[in-house]
C-alpha cells in the first residue's frame, strides 16, 4: 500500500521503520527542510531517534502534494498544536478515497476538540481513524514487542488501519470507541507530568502507584462523561499508556515533570527534553473539560497550577494528599443497617 507520513520526528521515524517492514511504499513529509535533508542523506533521525536506520526505499519531501499523491493511507504524526495547520496544508490534495490515521495525542486547546475531530473538520472528504497505546518510538524503532489499538467509527476503516500496521512485533487491536482511545492518549500525558513531579521530589513507588491509580480514576470520570467506554480506559490506550508514560525512562512527559519536581519551570523543562511534551499542551484543555462536564480531576487541576500559576512542586503534592477526605467508591452506598 502507498502510505504518506505527515511528521518526521521520533514517532514518525519509528513508524516509517514499522510500515516499511510491512512492505508498504512510504513517503515522509515534514515542514522542516533541514530535517528532511538529514533524513534523506543520513537515513537516520540523528537527534530524535539516533541509531535507528531507515530503508533506502523511503522517500522524503517537504511538498504536501507529493506526500498525498496516490497515498491510500496518511499518518498524521505532528504535535497536537500543529494538527489543524497541517490538516489545512494537505486538505486540497486529499480525496474521498483516502484515509487519515491520527497517531498524535492531544486535545485542541481553544476548541476542546479531539484531534480526529479537528482533522475531520479540516478534511471532511476523507475517512479518519486513530491509533494509540503504550508505544515509545525508541522501542518500536528497535522492533521491540508493542501492542496498540486502532479505532474508527466504521469497521472497514478500523480493520484497514489494523491491517496496515500489524506485524509480529506490533500487535494492533481494533475498536469503534474513537473518543475513548483519543481521550486516554491525551489525558495520560497530563497525569504523567504529575508522576514525574513526584519522581523529581524524591517520592517513592507508593506515590507513583497512587498517581497512576487516582490518575486513571480521573481519566475514567471525564472519559465516560464524554462518551468513552470504561473498557477502553481499562485497555491499551487507557491504563496501558498511562503505565508506560509514568514509568518509562523514555517518557518525555514524565521527564518534564521530573525536572519541574526539581524546581525548573515548565519552559525550562521543555527546552531540556527537546521533544514534544504533549501534557503541557493538553493540561488546560483537560481542566476546562472537567469544568464543562462537572467532574472532579484533582491531579489535572494541580498540574495546571504547577504549570501556569506559581504553585511549587512540594505544595502541589501536599495539596493532593490533604484534600478533603472522600470515598474510593462512587457507586456503592454504605449498608449501615447490616453493621
Ligand atoms: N515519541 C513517541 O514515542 C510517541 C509519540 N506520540 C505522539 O506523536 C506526536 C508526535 O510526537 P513525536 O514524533 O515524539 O514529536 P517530535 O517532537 O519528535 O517530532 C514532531 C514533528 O513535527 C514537526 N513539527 C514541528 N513544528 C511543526 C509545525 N509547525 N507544523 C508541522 N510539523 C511541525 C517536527 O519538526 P522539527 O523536528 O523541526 O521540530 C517533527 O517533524 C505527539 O502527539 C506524541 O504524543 C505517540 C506515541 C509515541
Ligand atoms: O505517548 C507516548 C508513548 O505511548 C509518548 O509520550 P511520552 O514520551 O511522554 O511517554
Amino acid at each position: 500500500m502507498k502510505i504518506g507520513i505527515l511528521g518526521a520526528g521520533s514517532w514518525g521515524t519509528a513508524l516509517t521503520v514499522l510500515l516499511s517492514d510491512n512492505g508498504h511504499d512510504i513517503t515522509v513529509w515534514s515542514v522542516d527542510e533541514k530535517e528532511i535533508e538529514m533524513l534523506d542523506t543520513k537515513r537516520e533521525h540523528l537527534t530524535k531517534l539516533p541509531g535507528v536506520k531507515l530503508p533506502d526505499s523511503v522517500r522524503f519531501t517537504t511538498d504536501e502534494q507529493e506526500v498525498c499523491k496516490d497515498a491510500e493511507l496518511l499518518v498524521m504524526v505532528v504535535p497536537s498544536p500543529f494538527i489543524r495547520s497541517t490538516a489545512k496544508r494537505v486538505a486540497p490534495y486529499i480525496t474521498g478515497a483516502q484515509t487519515i490515521v491520527n497517531v498524535s495525542k492531544g486535545i485542541e486547546d481553544e476548541s476542546l476538540k479531539t484531534l480526529t475531530e479537528v482533522i475531520h473538520e479540516e478534511i471532511p472528504q476523507c475517512k479518519v481513524g486513530v491509533l494509540s497505546g503504550p508505544s515509545h518510538a525508541e522501542e518500536v524503532g528497535k522492533r521491540m514487542p508493542t501492542t496498540v489499538v486502532a479505532g474508527a467509527k466504521d469497521e472497514k476503516t478500523a480493520l484497514m488501519i489494523q491491517d496496515a500496521f500489524m506485524n509480529d512485533y506490533f500487535r494492533v487491536y481494533a475498536s469503534p470507541d474513537v473518543i475513548g482511545i483519543e481521550l486516554g492518549g491525551a489525558l495520560k500525558n497530563v497525569i504523567a507530568l504529575a508522576a514525574g513531579v513526584g519522581d523529581g521530589l524524591g517520592c517513592g513507588d507508593n506515590a507513583k502507584a497512587a498517581i497512576i491509580t487516582r490518575g486513571i480514576a480521573e481519566i475514567i470520570r471525564l472519559g465516560t462523561a464524554m462518551g468513552g467506554e470504561l473498557e477502553t480506559f481499562a485497555g491499551l490506550s487507557g491504563i496501558g499508556d498511562l503505565i508506560v508514560t509514568c514509568e518509562s525512562k523514555h517518557s518525555r512527559n514524565r521527564k518534564a515533570g521530573f525536572l519541574m519536581g526539581q524546581g525548573k519551570t515548565y519552559k525550562e523543562a521543555m527546552d531540556e527534553v527537546q521533544m514534544v511534551v504533549e501534557g503541557v499542551y493538553s493540561a488546560k484543555a483537560a481542566y476546562k473539560l472537567s469544568q464543562k462536564y462537572g467532574v472532579e480531576m484533582p491531579i489535572v487541576s494541580v498540574v495546571n497550577r504547577l504549570l501556569f500559576e506559581d504553585l511549587n512542586a512540594e505544595e502541589g503534592m501536599k495539596m493532593l494528599l490533604t484534600r478533603n477526605r472522600t470515598s474510593e467508591s462512587t457507586r456503592l452506598a454504605w449498608d449501615n443497617e447490616q453493621a
